[in-house]
């Protein structure tokens, strides 16, 4: 089985602007502070996986990324702006948040919709990304006449409705089965950091899992305990095409990736 070794990644050249920049980010709920100070830029292109303990602020962080909340100090911009929530980014949350009652091809015209798709567009993308998703064949079924893993690819395309190129998702794949999980992060590895369209979406994911962060992120950053802070940030520096994924997986360096950020983990929680 061959390896992988430092060398052979990818040279992921900081651009000049980054597309997230968090300047001294402080968010308090009550008097409970969730996150920071927190400092932290993210370049264009970038797949950033934050882990950490339960509480450690991964979600407020997130959210503030998004614009669905205000920092109580400091600043969040996206390309040099605040973010504007549902236009900003696309989002993914731990539970996909879809319309039961609508079709799944529903679900996703009222999120082309509310991206500002014109009505006669709706149609041939709505296709496009179902099909991205593995899911154009199922695009009358109703939500719940389909699978757990199903809906979250329903969620996942969704977010990629949203003409932006960044993509923030919140422990996506935490509910579903072994399979569907490593199916989705396939899907999701392959469609970022790569090449072609995808090549400048840059990407935030959150998980408790050192695993899922090794094999799907550029970047790694590991947040202590409550309030969110950064202990280590971690480029990852595995190849991200033309690999098996079990090669990648049961590669040395991958093992040690993992091992790195589990300590992290595991020294953070305990301090
Ligand atoms: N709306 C809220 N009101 C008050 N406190 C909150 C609110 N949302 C989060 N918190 C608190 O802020 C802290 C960070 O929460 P957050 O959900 O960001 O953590 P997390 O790392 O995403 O957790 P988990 O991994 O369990 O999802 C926690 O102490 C949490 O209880």
């Amino acid at each position: 089985m061959r390896d992988f070794h430092p060398d052979e990644g990818e040279d992921h050249a900081q651009a000049a602007q980054p597309r997230i920049r968090l300047s001294d980010v402080r968010h308090v709920y009550g008097d409970v502070t969730a996150v920071g100070p927190l400092s932290l830029d993210v370049p264009d292109g970038e797949f950033l996986v934050l882990v950490g303990a339960s509480g450690c602020g991964k979600s407020t962080l997130l959210r503030l990324i998004a614009g669905f909340e205000t920092p109580t100090h400091g600043e969040v911009r996206v390309a040099g702006a605040p973010p504007v929530p549902g236009s900003t980014a696309g989002v993914v949350f731990q539970q996909p948040r879809l319309l039961p009652w609508r079709t799944v091809g529903g679900n996703v015209d009222l999120a082309l919709d509310y991206a500002g798709v014109p009505r006669a567009q709706r149609p041939q993308s709505r296709e496009e990304l179902l099909t991205r998703v593995g899911l154009d064949r199922l695009a009358d079924r109703r939500i719940w006449q389909i699978s757990g893993g199903q809906q979250q690819r329903v969620a996942i395309a969704r977010a990629l409705a949203v003409p932006t190129s960044l993509l923030l998702l919140d422990e996506p794949f935490a509910a579903l089965d072994a399979l569907t999980r490593e199916r989705l992060q396939d899907d999701l590895r392959a469609g970022t950091g790569t090449s072609g369209d995808d090549a400048a979406r840059t990407t935030v994911f959150v998980t408790h899992s050192a695993d899922e962060a090794v094999y799907l992120g550029t970047r790694i950053v590991v947040l202590g305990r409550q309030p969110g802070r950064i202990v280590l940030d971690l480029p990852v520096d595995l190849p991200r095409s033309g690999v098996d994924a079990d090669d990648l997986r049961g590669a040395a360096r991958f093992a040690a990736l993992r091992a790195q950020v589990g300590h992290a983990v595991k020294e953070a929680a305990a301090t």
